[in-house]
């Protein structure tokens, strides 16, 4: 695939330039306190460059998903002062994504400076199925850097989302790939077409929807397909299971039934759970078996029995990829399971398999129950998008990069 990168952009000239970047910034928030900068860190390089070549850049970013509108606790400010202490520099927030505040600000700035749009998800165009809509917003945005403006693409957990700020930008500035887009896809390039076998898929987490229509596209390339975390209770549902409140998509039963007659002998799902009384860190807890199911309180980790099946698969594979934590690992009592997923596949790593690991969450994971970032060959900053990479799809922000 052809594509400008920053390199050119830098070659051309950025010295009082507007240079529009889509970063990545959805960190995990707890009272709105960052609880994994990865993110942060791994989109500060690009933003870095242009500032020290004397760009004026704008970044523009989500935070969650907000419903089209200003919501104070998915404001961008926590993320602004991380940023700011990444690059070592002022970074100014706008009060709104291309209102009168990020204008006037974006008016103002001089070379070198950072100025970061208010969350793009509180404009409701940014995520509009209206093509006119979508455009309109990038209009916005490109008025913001001027004409002889520019974009870098950087958001590589966001180039699967036909957006405004990630796709119809890119369609009426120069664009440009970003380093880490650039990184994450020569990683990732590793992974597709000839790999070594066994190959295994950990999924879990809690975009269940998203997620769910991946596995038709891998299940035919890989071994092992491992099924844990929010991910599990549909297919348990299909197996005839009650799983209580857990989570569930239920116009996705039938698919997951299909799914496991097709690929029953890849997907590998728990045969035990940790059954909560309510979703809290101090919730009451019991093992449920999956073969009888349970019918009240939430499926909120993979049972004791299950971990250890798991890591068996795990540690003997050559080729891993894993997206999604096997429970809500943020509570201490529902991190076991993907504690003993992570160390599995640390394992094989050490053993000599190529593994990666992606998603915000699966990444803020790793860190959090303390395995470092070597144990992995690569922590990838997008987990959907990584998935779909693998699957083969086309991905709308990288396609609309291409020259
Ligand atoms: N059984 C479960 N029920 C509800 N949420 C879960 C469950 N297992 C994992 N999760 C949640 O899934 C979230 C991460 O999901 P997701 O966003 O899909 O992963 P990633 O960011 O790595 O792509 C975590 O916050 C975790 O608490
Ligand atoms: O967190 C993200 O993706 P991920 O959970 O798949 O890693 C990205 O920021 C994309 O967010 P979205 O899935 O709300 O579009």
């Amino acid at each position: 695939m052809a594509v400008r990168t920053l390199k050119d952009l830098l070659a051309d000239g950025v010295e009082g330039r507007g240079v529009l970047v889509r970063s990545d910034l959805n960190v995990p928030l707890d009272g709105g306190q960052i609880t994994d900068a990865g993110r942060i860190i791994a989109s500060a390089p690009t933003i870095r460059q242009l500032v020290e070549a004397g760009a004026k850049v704008i970044v523009t970013a989500h935070l969650g998903r907000p419903k089209g509108e200003p919501d104070p606790a998915l404001s961008l400010a926590p993320v602004a002062a991380r940023l700011a202490e990444e690059l070592g520099r002022n970074v100014q927030l706008a009060g709104d994504v291309v209102g009168s505040d990020a204008l006037a600000r974006a008016e103002g700035l001089t070379d070198g400076d950072v100025l970061l749009l208010e969350n793009i998800r509180f404009d409701p165009r940014e995520t509009s199925k209206d093509d006119a809509e979508r455009a309109q917003l990038a209009a916005a945005l490109v008025e913001l850097v001027g004409d002889d403006g520019a974009f870098v693409s950087d958001g590589f957990g966001v180039v699967h989302r036909k957006q405004a700020s990630v796709y119809d930008v890119a369609k009426v500035l120069p664009a440009y790939a970003g380093d880490l887009v650039a990184t994450e896809v020569d990683v990732l390039a590793k992974i597709t077409g000839d790999v070594e076998h066994p190959y295994a898929v950990v999924l879990g987490g809690s975009k269940v929807s998203d997620k769910l229509a991946v596995i038709e596209a891998l299940a035919p390339k890989v071994d092992t397909l491992v099924i844990g975390g929010g991910m599990a209770f549909t297919f348990i549902k299909a197996q005839g299971s009650p799983v209580g409140d857990s989570l569930l998509q239920a116009d996705m039963i039938d698919t997951c039934k299909d799914l496991l007659e097709r690929f029953g002998d890849v997907i590998h799902l728990p045969h035990d759970i940790v059954v909560a009384d309510k979703f809290a860190p101090d919730a009451q807890t019991s093992i449920a078996m999956t073969a009888d199911g349970f019918t009240e309180g939430m499926g909120l980790d993979i049972g004791p029995g299950t971990v250890e099946r798991f890591a068996a698969v795990l540690t003997g594979a050559k080729t891993v990829f894993w997206n999604g934590p096997s429970g809500v690992f943020e509570f201490e009592k529902f991190a076991a399971g993907t504690r003993g997923v992570a160390e599995a596949i640390a394992q094989a790593t050490a053993n000599g398999a190529f593994s990666v690991v992606g998603g915000g969450d699966s990444a803020a994971a790793v860190r959090a129950l303390g395995l470092a970032d070597e144990a992995f060959s690569h922590i990838s900053t997008g987990g959907g998008a990584s998935l779909e990479y693998l699957e083969g799809k086309e991905l709308p922000g990288l396609s609309v990069l291409e020259v």
